[in-house]
């Protein structure tokens, strides 16, 4: 697997939200740090997460820049996304590494370590850990694990570990002591009014 990307931008794609004008905001200055996951609502057609998916893959293959599909893995196959990323109401790791292919790019949450290790042997390629600090963009989440919840993953396995939930530049450099490789944002960047200066500034705090 090439080396993953240690920004990775999931879309917005709640009420007044622009995903696509974030993306194009965030290309540029990101590049090859960038890694874009498509999210959409639970209750989003699987044609609206194509017709997505497919605007993301065109906006991204000019930079080289992964695009993934988050739960959806027939709409990852069908745009020829770089992989997929699941969680405990998706298809286990196991499954999703079959459907994938074993050079997809396959992302697991995992909130604390035994669920890591188990996401790792069954085939994770990346960890989504957390929530790290309190976000309002999901909800039902468990309470945040913080930074030391992030330690106590990123020394279970060798996989990188991409810090998740509430994660803003200023939180990077914590984040990163803990173990992260990496961070998975939405508000981060869909919330700034100037989202290529915020994407400016996490990646600076991701590559310093
Ligand atoms: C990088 C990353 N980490 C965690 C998640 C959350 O996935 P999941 O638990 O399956 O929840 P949904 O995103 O599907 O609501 C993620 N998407 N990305
Ligand atoms: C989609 C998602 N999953 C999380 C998890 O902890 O599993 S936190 C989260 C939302 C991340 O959005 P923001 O960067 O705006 O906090
Ligand atoms: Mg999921």
């Amino acid at each position: 697997m090439p080396s993953l990307g240690r920004l990775h931008l999931i879309t917005d794609t709640r009420p007044g939200r622009d995903p696509l004008a974030v993306l194009r905001a965030a290309l540029p200055v990101a590049r090859t740090e960038l890694v874009v996951q498509v999210r959409v609502d639970d209750d989003a057609t699987d044609r609206q997460a194509y017709d997505l998916a497919r605007r993301v893959l065109a906006l991204c293959a000019p930079y080289g820049v992964p695009c993934l599909v988050n739960d959806r893995l027939h709409v990852a196959l069908a745009v020829g996304a770089a992989g997929g990323h699941v969680g405990a109401d998706d298809l286990p790791v196991g499954a999703a590494r079959r459907v994938l292919g074993a050079a997809a790019v396959l992302g697991a949450t995992a909130r604390e370590p035994v669920a890591a290790t188990e996401a790792v042997a069954a085939g994770a390629s990346y960890l989504g850990v957390g929530p790290c600090h309190a976000t309002t963009t999901k909800v039902g989440l468990p309470a945040p694990i913080g930074p030391d919840g992030v330690r106590a993953v990123a020394e279970a396995v060798a996989v990188p570990v991409i810090a998740i939930g509430g994660v803003t530049a200023a939180s990077v450099p914590a984040l990163r002591a803990a173990g992260a490789y990496g961070v998975a944002v939405v508000g981060a960047l869909s919330g700034s009014t100037d989202p290529a200066r915020a994407t400016a500034e996490l990646v600076g705090a991701l590559t310093c």
